[in-house]
């Protein structure tokens, strides 16, 4: 029996003299060098030490408690982080001295991959671990980026963005969904083997094609942004801002960019996006409009109650495309057979 719902995310410092030690759990052993690392300490810096991103969480909880009370649902909602405080390892704890005992776990990633879902079930395994004796069983809840609710949200938001943009140019403006970069090698070991790879950029791909045709575009491009690691190793590209540029050297002159990849604004968004993107448009004199992401959307926390649904009530999987689509699993367990490997546990090759 279901007992309580956890919201996993990926963590923010919220004051200037943690962004280091964020910044330390982040990159652990992950090869970021450390010239990318003091860039990235600066965009933090830039506002005040804060990722918007726990305050976002926080808010979509509230509306979650608020959602299941108005349904009748009785379940206790938790937060914990994977880099951050709260970090799981504490939320577990305090759950398993509630008396939780079967939890479902919501995580803000609607992805296949190694950052999005594999390391979300690392988590759940490093916290319960860390809990030992009396830790609840936490399954976590399935990828949903597809789902009608957000990809709904979504095609909203881009048609609202639109209607910003100055009428005389706004037909020639440009929609760019944007999505965060990973190692070709890490987007390569994406999904299960059997699936044949790629399950992340193929996932985004797929999710961009349907909010486009939501929103009544037909021409449209994706890109990538917020690239960490050394400049040897290759990462999906091309980048958001060389691609302004880009489309700027074609005579477009405007561009509204949809985050497809990401649930809240966080540092990513207000930073690599609305900072980095929006000077160089302005630079070169194109309109610039970004997307709302979809985690202030009404429609977020009922996608977390029909995922609740799915598990709770066997109600059925609504979605939209086509790529095969995991995430749901117990207790830290993988999704599939060689399911988002990560690059550093692939045998090598020979
Ligand atoms: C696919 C993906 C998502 C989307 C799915 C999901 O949401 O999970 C995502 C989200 C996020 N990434 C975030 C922050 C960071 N990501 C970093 C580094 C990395 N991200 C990666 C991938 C992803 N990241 C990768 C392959 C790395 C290289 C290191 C590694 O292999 O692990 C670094 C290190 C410094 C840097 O180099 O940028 C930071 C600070 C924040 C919080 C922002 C805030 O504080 O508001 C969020 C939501
Ligand atoms: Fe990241």
């Amino acid at each position: 029996m279901i007992d309580a719902v956890l919201v996993l995310s990926f963590g923010g410092p919220e004051r200037p003299e943690d962004v280091r030690p964020f910044l330390e759990n982040v990159t652990r052993g992950r090869g970021i060098p450390p010239e990318r690392l003091d860039e990235v300490v600066e965009h933090y810096l830039h506002f005040g030490g804060v990722s918007p991103l726990n305050a976002l969480n926080r808010d979509i909880i509230a509306r979650l408690e608020a959602l299941l009370a108005e349904e009748g649902i009785d379940l206790p909602v938790y937060f914990g982080n994977r880099n951050w405080h709260p970090m799981i390892e504490d939320t577990v704890a305090r759950m398993r001295d509630d008396g939780i005992r079967d939890a479902v776990v919501f995580a803000t990633s609607a992805w296949a991959g190694y950052s999005g879902c594999r390391q979300y079930h690392e988590d759940i395994g490093r916290a319960r671990d860390a809990v030992g004796e009396g830790a609840p069983h936490l399954r976590k809840l399935r990828q949903y980026y597809d789902h009608p609710l957000l990809i709904g949200a979504f095609a909203d938001a881009v048609e609202a963005a639109a209607a910003t943009l100055p009428p005389a140019t706004r037909g020639e403006a440009r929609l760019v969904f944007t999505a965060h970069s990973v190692p070709v090698a890490a987007d390569a070991a994406a999904g299960p083997a059997a699936a044949g790879g790629r399950l992340y950029s193929r996932q985004v791909a797929e999710a961009a094609r349907l909010i486009a045709e939501r929103a009544g575009v037909d021409e449209y491009d994706l890109v990538w942004q917020s690239r960490s690691g050394p400049p040897a190793v290759p990462w999906l590209e091309p980048d958001i801002v060389d691609h302004v540029r880009a489309l700027h050297d074609r005579g477009v002159p405007g561009v509204l960019v949809c985050p497809v990849g990401f649930v809240s604004d966080h540092l990513e968004v207000v930073w690599d996006l609305d900072t980095e993107a929006a000077d160089a448009a302005a630079e070169l004199g194109m309109d610039f409009v970004r997307a709302a992401t979809p985690g202030t959307d009404p429609r977020f926390p009922q996608l977390v109650v029909e995922l609740l649904r799915e598990i709770r009530d066997g109600a059925p999987a609504r979605r939209l495309g086509h790529e095969p689509q995991l995430g749901s699993a117990c207790d830290g367990a993988v999704c599939a057979v060689q399911c988002c490997v990560p690059a550093a546990r692939r045998p090598a090759r020979t």
